[in-house]
């Protein structure tokens, strides 16, 4: 089957800076597909690219297998942007109606509704929204042409921890409809949770691809260890390859039992020592040398 995008070597130049740097991948039917990466890698601009709203400087794009004019696109993708200026004035409910509007066959107000619980805000005024009820609406109307493709570019910057969790869980009610997503995000817990495929990207280029699973026990063996830096016998560092990070004292291993013995046998004090699964900021980390965050 045919891709829903396939990006064949994009580059968008600005001037003598390089946002986007010879990127290609590919995104099968009904998948969740994360562009991760920290601020300025190149993620809006790629995802701009893909809904028409820039031209790439060289490179190509196809949707469904062809390129397509922004005008047919737009019949098949939805857009949530990072900001979008709403009409002043209008309750949640004019707003989808004006919306509407615009599309032949758009979903019923009550799908449009329940898709995205605004049940409790459809009479409000859209300047009163919170920033999560805002981010539902935003979503609605991206979805009110009923699209094959939705694009979201960093849909929970800036919602505290509940909003965002609530809005996990309408991507994924989304995705179980069989839509295709394509989401930028610099949350590695996002990324870990909602897609099925991503693409790190870091200084415009795409650094590594694939399922968040598959990605992380291919550059990891065993699990993180993680205290309160201390003194640690050299030989006993050596001998875990064991370094030092962000006032942490960090090991990778597949011997915790064995390692927090030594450690113990060596008097060091096990305060705050945590064992976690390698996540993506490790991953991160591992191949730029920086936190996904910084
Ligand atoms: N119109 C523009 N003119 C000049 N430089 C730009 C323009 N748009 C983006 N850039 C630069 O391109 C680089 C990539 O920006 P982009 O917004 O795509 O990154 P991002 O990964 O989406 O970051 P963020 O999470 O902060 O949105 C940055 O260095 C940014 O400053």
């Amino acid at each position: 089957m045919e891709p829903v995008i396939k990006v064949e070597s994009l580059t968008k130049r600005f001037r003598d800076l390089t946002a986007v740097d010879q990127v290609s991948f590919s995104v099968p039917e009904g998948v969740c597909f994360g562009l991760l990466g920290p601020n300025g890698a190149g993620k809006t601009t790629t995802i701009e690219i893909l809904e028409g709203i820039q031209r790439p400087t060289s490179g190509h794009v196809l949707y469904f297998g062809r390129a397509m004019q922004a005008r047919e696109l737009y019949q098949d993708i939805g857009i949530q942007f990072q900001h979008t200026a709403l009409q002043d004035r209008l309750t949640v409910r004019e707003t989808l109606r004006l919306f509407q509007a615009f599309y032949d066959h758009p979903l019923p107000l009550e799908d449009l509704i329940a898709l995205c619980a605004l049940e409790d805000i459809i009479t409000r005024d859209t300047r009163r929204l919170s920033g999560g009820q805002r981010q539902r609406l935003l979503l609605a109307l991206a979805l009110v042409n009923d699209p094959r493709l939705v694009f979201m570019d960093e849909p929970t910057t800036g919602l505290d921890p509940q909003a965002r969790r609530h809005f996990w869980a309408l991507v994924e009610a989304i995705r179980a409809r069989g839509k295709t997503i394509l989401l930028t995000t610099h949350y590695m817990e996002e990324a870990e949770h909602l897609c099925d495929q991503i693409a790190i990207m870091d200084r415009g280029r795409i650094i590594a691809r694939g399922a968040p699973e598959a990605l992380l026990r291919e550059h990891f063996s065993g699990v993180m260890v993680r205290m309160d830096d201390a003194r640690v016998p050299a030989d006993l560092l050596a001998r875990h390859a064991g370094w030092h990070q962000d006032g942490q004292l960090c090991f990778q291993t597949e011997q915790v039992e064995t390692l927090v013995t030594e450690l113990i046998a060596a008097g060091v004090s096990l305060h705050h020592l945590q064992v976690q699964a390698p996540n993506l900021n490790d991953l991160f980390l591992q191949l730029t040398g920086n936190a996904l965050r910084a």
